[in-house]
């Protein structure tokens, strides 16, 4: 027993915070990103970039997405500018480009780790014959798959270099899970989506999937269960043994 109701046969899993321990790491990073850039923008009223900051503007969303919504919040409106602008620029690339050597030089440093009870779960699914996919933003999702020792499970993954390629709109609108339903050749409402992140579940209602799972990685059960998660677990290995 998985948990899910038994029309489900097919789950969409997020990465960072669902099946590795890469969400805090994100976090990290686009906490001393904001942080450097509005100091250096205003050090008389700076005010840092707070955990709710980051579960209501950025966790969950496309790279470029969660500059562009967290600076919003804060009445600030850059150029676009272009993906190769140097990470000092004043562009919303390259506040992005400024993030992503930085997270990746913290996943260097402290490495990749999946949750045990997410590879147990991983192995439950696929014992009981349902397809598994990956629906991220993230760009750098082939690595933290591989560095996870994940990639053997995954069917199919529509992560950010994906999204970005076929320009669906990022989390929390539908669209990557429904990409990612129709690689499975699964319908939404015969699909289970797990998400930590307040704009995955709510891209999992928005989508009418037929399950959606939040994962509490960060205090916030009752909004994951606000935005319309089905159940909420601390850690996916709850579900094991439970009929739903
Ligand atoms: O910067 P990346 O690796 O493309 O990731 C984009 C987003 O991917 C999501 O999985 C994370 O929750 C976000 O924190 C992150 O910003």
């Amino acid at each position: 027993m998985i948990g899910l109701p038994s029309t489900i046969t097919a789950c969409l899993f997020d990465l960072d915070g669902v099946l590795t321990s890469t969400a805090a790491l994100h976090r990290q990073a686009w906490k001393q990103t904001f942080d450097d850039f509005l100091k250096r923008r205003d050090a008389t009223h700076f005010t840092p970039f707070t955990e709710r900051d980051y579960a209501s503007y950025v966790d969950g969303r496309p790279r470029l997405d969660g500059v562009r919504t967290f600076l919003a919040s804060r009445g600030i409106d850059l150029p676009e500018g272009s993906p190769g602008d140097p990470p000092d620029a004043q562009t919303v690339h390259a506040v992005g480009n400024r993030k992503n050597d930085l997270v990746l030089r913290i996943i260097d440093e402290q490495g990749v780790r999946p949750y045990p009870g997410s590879v147990r779960y991983l192995e439950a699914v696929e014992r009981a014959g349902l397809a598994i996919g990956v629906v991220t933003s993230s760009a750098n999702a082939v690595s933290v798959l591989a560095a996870a020792g994940l990639d053997r499970f995954v069917r199919s993954r529509i992560d950010g270099v994906v999204i970005t390629r076929d320009r669906l709109r990022g989390k929390p609108a539908p669209d990557s899970f429904l990409a990612g339903a129709r690689e499975l050749g699964t319908e939404p409402e015969h699909a289970a989506v797990f998400e930590d992140a307040l704009a995955g579940v709510e891209a999992g209602r928005a989508g009418r999937f037929g399950y959606v799972v939040g994962v509490n990685r960060a205090d916030q059960a009752d909004a994951l269960r606000e935005r319309g998660a089905d159940v909420v677990v601390d850690d996916l290995s709850e579900l094991l043994g439970v009929s739903a």
